[in-house]
């Protein structure tokens, strides 16, 4: 039989959506589809065939196609969906909860009849709400449902730790647990540089001007973009997590998974440590945490849950 590329559906054509396809097609992971409204369909062709003309500068072996017809992305392997409106200075992810549920859902449907294997990775915010709206639409089993949060936010996490003590961002390992608001938990007792605790190598003060700048780290980039919010690091965390997936890595990601029972919390979407391979997500981690910590998780998920509540009563 012949061997056959991954099918990567990318959802939404907008700064998150093409830059992940982009990078996609670089990294090799397999071919895009990026799909859009009709009404963006030139556009939306127009970027993919952009594209797909960087390949043999760049030397990448990808299709890459633009569309509006949910037939051209049928069978997909992987759907990442980016769709919806993202928020502008003074907004919290958690304005966007109406308009986003219903460009979900609908999305969800669509997905749910031309791709009903696919390994769905949902970006769109408020991301935790979201990733449970997209569970419901899609009826899929809960391994092949995950939200992006928390690559980002420890990228953020590992991005200032690594500038604060001036060693490589791949010799920092955060953990960021919880939902991907302000509330969300950077673990410092689990953070390790070159597998020495975070805590031995930065003082107290230090640390925590780092945690707060982390739970905020998004807010800061649409602070300066002044008309959206960040892209680059959204679309490399999905293509971590996709390759993660199409490779059967098994890394230990963090991400939105359904809970049901981890930590004490049931039928909540929220970020925790999870191995994320070809089964999507294949185990929940439940690290042990203090009091201190489970409070902090508390507040985090009683915040996904008040934005779960507003889609639900919609
Ligand atoms: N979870 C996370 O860590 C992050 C989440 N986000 C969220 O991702 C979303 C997208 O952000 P950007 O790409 O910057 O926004 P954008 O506005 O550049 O792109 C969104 C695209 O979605 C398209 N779209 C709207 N309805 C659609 C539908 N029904 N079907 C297909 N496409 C549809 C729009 O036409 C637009 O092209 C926002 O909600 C943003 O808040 C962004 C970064 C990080
Ligand atoms: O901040 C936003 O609205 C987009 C996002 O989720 C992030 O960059 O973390």
């Amino acid at each position: 039989m012949a061997m056959k590329r991954a099918k990567i559906t990318v959802v939404g054509a907008g700064f998150t959506g093409a830059t992940t396809a982009l990078m996609l097609a670089q990294k090799e992971l397999g071919d895009v589809v990026l799909v859009d409204i009709p009404q963006l369909e030139n556009p939306t062709k127009g970027k993919a065939l952009d594209m797909a003309e960087a390949a043999p500068v760049q030397g990448f072996d990808a299709r890459i196609v633009g569309t509006a017809d949910y037939s051209d992305t049928a069978e997909s392997d992987v759907v990442i969906i980016t769709a919806g409106i993202a928020r502008k200075p003074g907004m919290s992810r958690d304005d966007l909860v109406s308009t986003n549920a219903g460009i979900v859902r609908s999305v969800c449907e669509n997905v749910k009849t031309t791709s009903p294997n696919a390994y769905v990775i949902i970006l769109s915010n408020p991301v935790d709400a979201m990733t449970y709206v997209a569970n419901k639409a899609l009826g899929f089993p809960k391994n092949r449902v995950i939200g992006q949060s928390g690559v980002l936010d420890t990228a953020r996490y590992n991005t200032f730790l690594a500038q604060a003590l001036n060693v490589s961002v791949e010799d920092v390992r955060g953990v960021v647990l919880g939902g991907h608001g302000d509330d969300m938990v950077p673990l410092v007792r689990y953070t390790t540089v070159g597998g020495i605790p975070v805590e031995h190598l930065l003082p107290k003060d230090e640390i925590e001007a780092i945690v707060a700048r982390t739970r905020v780290g998004g807010g800061e980039i649409v602070s300066l973009l002044g008309n959206g919010s960040a892209y680059y690091a959204p679309a490399a965390s999905l293509v971590q997590m996709t390759e993660a997936i199409l490779k059967d890595k098994k890394r230990i990601l963090p991400v939105i998974a359904l809970l049901q029972g981890e930590y004490g919390y049931d039928n909540l979407f929220m970020g925790v440590l999870a191995v994320l391979g070809g089964d999507g997500i294949e185990k929940v981690f439940e690290l042990d945490l203090t009091d201190d910590e489970k409070a902090a998780l508390a507040k985090s998920a009683a915040s996904v849950r008040s934005v779960i509540q507003i889609v639900e009563n919609a």
